[in-house]
């Protein structure tokens, strides 16, 4: 057996933990609101995150130490579209390990959220995050989003299949009662070339620019997207 480089290894550690730093801090830089509960719920996403990935891969292993920019900055860049009222409902179609909806929950502790997700053992890692950090305003349920019944004013998704999909997943969730500065619909984060996705709700979909919002190159491509339904 090779022998550990015990060197080495601390140095990697010690690199990673500076990128992690770095990126928390420019997260806090861009959500100055966040209060001292708040921030104590985000610092702790990092080793609840890095410890349950390795056990249950929820995110790409090599992507973990840019846990703060690529997904959960990332989430909060929904709310760029929409600050979702105190009092509403948001379902979370396809979120993993809880994306977008754990780092919106934080954000938004008078707005309810609900995960969905049709692998359970991804359900189990955010409900474990939610629980060690006392989230209260999360549930969470194994499911396929094709079952679920509840309603809801919004439905989020990042990453979980192409628009037209969504919306017709999602369209049997929402609200009819409106209570949001944008009537109720689907907002998603989206990557890359988007123009054949939207096609077909050219006429109602808005779409923004992170790159609007958060100047580092990750968010270059990504876009939020708003249907009404
Ligand atoms: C690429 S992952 C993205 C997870 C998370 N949203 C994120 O951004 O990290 C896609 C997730 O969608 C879930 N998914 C796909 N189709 C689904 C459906 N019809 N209902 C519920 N979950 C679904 C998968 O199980 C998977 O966890």
């Amino acid at each position: 057996m090779e022998p550990i480089n015990t060197n080495e290894t601390q140095s990697a550690a010690n690199d990673q933990s500076a990128i992690v730093n770095s990126q928390l801090s420019i997260l806090k830089a861009y959500f100055p609101e966040l209060t001292d509960g708040q921030q104590a719920q985000i610092d702790a996403l990092f080793p609840l995150y890095a410890d349950w990935n390795a056990k249950i891969n929820v995110i790409s292993r090599k992507d973990i130490e840019n846990l703060y920019l690529h997904h959960v900055l990332h989430s909060l860049g929904l709310t760029k579209m929409l600050r979702f009222k105190d009092g509403s409902t948001v379902m979370d179609i396809g979120t993993g390990g809880g994306f977008p909806g754990i780092p919106l929950a934080i954000l938004m502790p008078d707005v309810q959220f609900h995960l969905v997700d049709s692998i359970g053992k991804k359900i189990k890692v955010g409900q474990a995050v939610a629980e060690a950090i006392g989230l209260k305003n999360v549930t969470f349920r194994h499911c396929r989003a094709e079952e679920e019944k509840g309603l809801f004013d919004f439905v989020v998704s990042r990453a979980v299949m192409p628009l037209a999909d969504l919306v017709k997943i999602a369209r049997k969730n929402i609200k009819k009662e409106q209570q949001n500065a944008l009537p109720n619909g689907l907002i998603c984060l989206k990557g890359g070339e988007l123009q054949h996705e939207i096609l077909p709700f050219r006429n109602q979909a808005v779409s923004l620019n992170l790159s609007d919002h958060f100047k580092e190159e990750f968010f270059q491509t990504k876009k939020v997207v708003y249907v009404p339904l």
